[in-house]
């Protein structure tokens, strides 16, 4: 494998934070000596340390280890990839669908590649925006395509669980580069992820 996995926890950060989620979990006035709770502050360290392990991966590498040259000049969608991340506001969850697409330029790319990039910067304190943007740029700058247009579709937990409390809207981000600027190419796009 030529790029970093999430592997193992850093014991020192897991320490670190493990401590002041006991304190956190101690203000909002629960027992951290229950049996219950008594390895929660651990566990929610490590699970913090899962979400946002994109800080530590390189999504260039990613997809750099995985081009191949190739004369294919239609359109590849990748769609429907299952998308989980933290909204910076809140760190609260949210989570939906991301739909990309290509046009190659003398390069393919490994298609896994495309959900492991999206995870990368999925698992980072972000705004679906920025996620979307992200994604885009990543794949226009490494794979230099002709096109590149990403869609995701998410639900935000801060939107149904507190604050507004709206359980049913979704939100739609989308960026277009190159080909898909041009209005028939991102409507054909959007017909073939059913939009
Ligand atoms: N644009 C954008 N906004 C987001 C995203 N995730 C959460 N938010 C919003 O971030 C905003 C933060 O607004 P604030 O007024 O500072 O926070 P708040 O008082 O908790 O707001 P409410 O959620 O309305 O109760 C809220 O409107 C959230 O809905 C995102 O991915 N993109
Ligand atoms: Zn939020």
């Amino acid at each position: 494998m030529a790029y970093k996995q999430f592997e193992e926890y850093n014991i020192k950060v897991t320490e670190d934070v493990k401590d002041r989620y006991k304190d956190i979990i101690d203000e909002l006035g629960e027992d951290t000596q229950r049996e219950g709770l008594i390895k929660t502050p651990e566990r929610a360290a490590k699970a913090m340390q899962f979400l946002t392990q994109g800080y530590d991966q390189d999504p260039v590498e990613i997809l750099k280890g995985a081009m191949f040259k190739e004369s294919y000049n239609e359109m590849v969608i990748v769609k429907d990839i299952e998308v989980y991340s933290l909204c910076e506001h809140h760190i609260l969850p949210f989570f939906g669908k991301a739909h990309i697409a290509y046009i190659p330029n003398g390069h393919i790319v490994g298609l896994s590649k495309l959900p492991r990039i999206v995870d990368v910067f999925a698992r980072r304190l972000q705004v679906q925006e920025r996620l979307t943007e992200q994604v885009l740029d990543c794949i226009n700058d490494t794979l230099k395509p002709q096109g590149v247009a990403v869609v995701i579709e998410a639900s935000h937990m801060c939107m149904m669980m507190r604050g507004v409390q709206k359980q049913n809207s979704t939100t739609t981000t989308s960026g277009f580069r190159g080909q898909f600027e041009k209005i028939e190419t991102r409507n054909e796009f959007l017909k073939l992820i059913g939009k």
